[in-house]
């Protein structure tokens, strides 16, 4: 059945999204970053705020307090020196954090693609929004790089074409077709045509990754994540209120808002990503 509970969410908000944009009232500007702030933190935060509990519970952080204050460590050392990369390189930084980005949402469909396919679905996914909407995405860069950055806007405009032209030839000559995958993809490529790039980045981000991911890691877990998710997302969003206090407050809001959230994103995506993209597999290629 194509239509399950994980994509019962992403449908929802990419038709409510669609909608508004069809009215003309798809937020934009100051108002999608302070709705992507808000979603950010109710639904984005929470599928790595279980990240301690998942640690915990995979065998990473060994027995005692000691394991977890080994994984606190260097889960928020990681995260600290990845915002301290991103200020002193961030043109670098942005360019790696994309591709990080494609290879950990890739992760989405490791049920319904194969590795070549998923990577490409990765790619084609950060990059939909540089070629459906190349100056839009150019201002955010610039305002997260402080550098112009059009190329690479040039280069993801690019690789979504190359990417999703790959996919979706080989998607095509393929048997069993993943009706699934077809069904998230197009309704993907709507959303990225049709929506402006925060709002597209926002529907996927927590309507399809940070639902399915809940989804998979929680399958039979107690009511102590939810705890454990709930202190560490308000743990998150103290740190990034500190760092939104330290930051030159001749910057405005806006901009301020939208460094917070994806600065912080990249920060903390780079432990997360290590724990289930690396950590996991590693733990899964030594148990089989
Ligand atoms: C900055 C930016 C983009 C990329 C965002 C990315 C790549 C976020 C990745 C978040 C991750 C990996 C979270 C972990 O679970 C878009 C939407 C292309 C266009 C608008 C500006
Ligand atoms: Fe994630």
């Amino acid at each position: 059945m194509i239509l399950r509970g994980d994509n019962a969410a992403f449908l929802v908000a990419c038709l409510v999204a669609l909608f508004l944009a069809y009215m003309e009232l798809a937020p934009d500007g100051r108002t999608a970053v302070t709705f992507l702030a808000v979603a950010v933190v109710t639904m984005g935060l929470p599928h790595g705020a279980i990240d301690a509990w998942y640690a915990e519970r995979r065998g990473f952080t060994g027995d005692g307090w000691q394991g977890s204050v080994v994984f606190y460590l260097w889960y928020t050392g990681l995260a600290v020196l990845t915002a301290v990369v991103w200020f002193l390189f961030p043109v670098f930084s942005l360019c790696v954090f994309l591709l990080i980005s494609a290879w950990h949402f890739s992760g989405d469909w490791r049920d319904h693609l194969v590795s070549l396919e998923r990577l490409a679905a990765g790619i084609t996914l950060v990059s939909l929004p540089a070629l459906f909407h190349p100056e839009s995405v150019q201002v955010l860069y610039s305002a997260l790089t402080g550098e112009p950055s059009s190329t690479i806007v040039v280069a993801q405009s690019f690789s979504a074409v190359v990417f999703g032209v790959f996919l979706f030839l080989s998607i095509l000559y393929r048997a069993p077709r993943q009706p699934q995958f077809l069904f998230e993809s197009s309704i993907l490529l709507v959303c990225a045509w049709a929506l402006p790039p925060i709002t597209f980045f926002l529907v996927y981000f927590c309507g399809l990754h940070s639902v399915r991911h809940l989804l998979r890691i929680l399958k039979g877990a107690g009511y102590r994540v939810g705890l454990s998710a709930f202190l560490h997302t308000l743990l998150a969003v103290l740190i990034a209120m500190t760092a939104w206090i330290i930051f030159p407050a001749h910057i405005e809001i806006e901009q301020l808002l939208l460094g917070t959230v994806f600065i912080g994103l990249a920060s903390l995506t780079v432990p997360h990503m290590l724990l289930h993209d690396v950590l996991a597999h590693l733990h899964k290629a030594e148990n089989s």
